[in-house]
């Protein structure tokens, strides 16, 4: 028997969604600290609503393109056990911050076709996990968070030697063909379980955990 597929629930606003994802068995909780993101909180907030987060959760920063200062200021102020890098970050970039910061890190690396997947290898060996999402379009207003999906067929057959996630435009319905095609044991998730923009749903974030864990 293979271990359960562990589940992601990216950008939790409260502790109302918090409580309900813990109880459907996510593994990971992101906390979003991108200023022009609707899940966007406060250091402040994120430390009060992350210190109850159980023990066995994983609570990962995300971040956007953050600098020295920036990233020292909020890993002061908050309880993160993971950081999130959903920006431009250069492989050299990835390294410096895990050597400087000594937390893992999850590069995230945005996917449209099968060249995007050579970047990806470049990040094999700075990077703990890789999270595989779609590429923003050039109009995005958001580089993440956006409910759209990539071809999952480009992943068909791929092993990577590092762990890794599965996201973009992941929702309940149809996070079950995404496993089995692409053989995730991973998936991330943020506006697909979601009510509005940065409003969590508890039934949608129980359907998902379950639907992946099915998978
Ligand atoms: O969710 C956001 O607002 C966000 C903002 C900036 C960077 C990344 C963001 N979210 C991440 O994007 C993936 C995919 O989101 P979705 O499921 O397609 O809505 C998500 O898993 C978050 O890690």
């Amino acid at each position: 028997m293979t271990d359960a597929v562990h589940v992601k629930i990216c950008g939790v606003t409260n502790a109302a969604a918090i409580d309900s994802a813990v109880s459907a068995g996510a593994h990971y909780l992101g906390f979003n600290f991108y200023p022009p993101s609707p899940r966007y909180l406060t250091p402040e907030r994120a430390s009060v609503l992350m210190r109850d987060v159980p023990a066995g959760v994983t609570k990962v920063a995300l971040v956007v393109d953050a600098q020295n200062d920036e990233l020292g200021a909020l890993l002061h102020a908050v309880p993160a056990d993971v950081l999130q890098l959903h920006g431009h970050e250069s492989p050299e970039r990835v390294a410096e911050v895990r050597a400087r910061f000594g937390l893992p890190v999850i590069k995230v690396v945005g996917i449209a076709d099968a060249d995007d997947l050579a970047d990806l290898d470049k990040y094999l060996t700075v990077s703990d996990q890789i999270l595989v999402d779609t590429k923003p379009p050039k109009n995005a207003r958001l580089p993440g968070g956006n409910g759209l999906a990539f071809d999952w067929r480009l992943l068909q057959g791929r092993q990577w030697p590092c762990p890794w996630l599965l996201a973009g435009g992941l929702t309940p319905e149809n996070v079950g063909a995404a496993i089995r095609l692409t053989g995730a044991r991973q998936v991330d998730v943020s506006s697909g379980v979601e009510s509005a923009p940065g409003v969590k749903d508890a039934q949608r974030m129980a359907a998902f955990i379950q639907a992946a864990q099915a998978g």
